[in-house]
């Protein structure tokens, strides 16, 4: 038996249909008197960090917003970027923005997290706005949403996969991503089916043979293998694994699918090129509608 080729879900290709969007939104805007402001706090010089910062304002500038960009050094204190969330809170021309993460040790980043104005949440991922995805399983939602999860999402139905009744396996339990994607699948518009698996899973192949859909998101390079995959499967994956090649020294970024498994799968999502743009296009996403939000509570 010949099996076709996968799918390729292009997460790039994807991300720039949601731009080509978020450009008319953001025009709009500026029409009615709104520049949409992002804005990202960074502590510390972590460079895969400035390179993520780097991308998201690149990006953001592109499609005609204002683009923020606040930084403090790696001592930074508990209480000066508590400040700094205090000032982008009270700043009218920043609609919405991250803490870029992780944070400094010393830093309780619950506590910056949890400061954040739900309102103004790029991530989607305050307490407050996972409580109301908690409680709302019907009605239209007017908080930003989780954006990995929401991208993960966006990149399968942009690309005609149809998730109702399907199951989803989703591997990971980090807030970002596995803990916080079932409760957009099962919503009802979506109608999806989830299984929540971890490191303390004991049946993972079996269940993982089971699903329609896979979604890595441990961050345990290749944990996902070809013979856990059932024929025609979709794979997507969130998992970054950073290794520096021995014999180039250079680095090179594993995702949590071995590559081996795209020969069994029905659609796949590249890494990179699949979900890593799909998180900046619904970042920005979150920002241009909380802009709106605002502009239409003025009305
Ligand atoms: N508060 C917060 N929110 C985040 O959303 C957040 C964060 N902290 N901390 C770090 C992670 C990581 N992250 C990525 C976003 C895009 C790509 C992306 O677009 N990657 C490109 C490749 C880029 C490259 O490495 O050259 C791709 O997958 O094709 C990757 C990673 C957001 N994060």
């Amino acid at each position: 038996m010949t099996q076709p080729t996968a799918q390729i879900l292009d997460g790039k290709a994807t991300a720039a249909a949601i731009k080509a969007e978020l450009t008319e939104r953001v025009a709009a805007l500026k029409a009615r008197g709104v520049i949409p402001g992002i804005a990202t706090v960074l502590v510390g010089a972590d460079p895969a960090s400035q390179l993520y910062v780097s991308m998201k304002h690149k990006q953001s500038v592109e499609i005609g917003m204002n683009s923020i960009q606040r930084e403090l050094p790696a001592d930074a204190t508990q209480a000066e970027v508590e400040a700094l969330i205090d000032e982008l809170n009270a700043d009218p021309g920043c609609h919405g923005y991250i803490v870029q993460l992780p944070l400094p040790k010393h830093i309780d980043t619950d506590a910056i997290l949890e400061r954040i104005d739900p309102a103004k949440d790029a991530d989607g991922l305050h307490p407050t706005n996972l409580g109301r995805l908690v409680l709302n399983v019907n009605g239209p939602i007017d908080t930003p949403l989780p954006c990995t999860p929401r991208g993960v999402i966006e990149l399968l139905l942009r690309n005609g996969y149809d998730l109702k009744g399907k199951h989803v396996v989703v591997v990971g339990r980090g807030v970002t991503i596995g803990r916080s994607i079932g409760l957009l699948l099962t919503r009802r518009e979506i109608n999806a089916t989830v299984t929540l698996t971890h490191t303390g899973t004991t049946n993972m192949s079996e269940l993982l043979r089971q699903a329609d859909v896979i979604v890595g998101a441990a961050g345990v390079k290749h944990i996902v293998k070809a013979s856990d995959v059932k024929p025609g499967a979709a794979l997507l994956d969130v998992g970054v694994t950073r290794e520096t090649d021995p014999a180039t020294g250079k680095g090179k970024v594993h995702g949590d699918i071995d590559p081996a498994a795209a020969k069994v799968a029905g659609w796949i999502s590249p890494n990179p090129g699949g979900v890593g743009p799909m998180t900046v296009a619904l970042l920005m996403t979150n920002v241009v509608e909380a802009a709106e939000r605002q502009l239409a509570a003025q009305h």
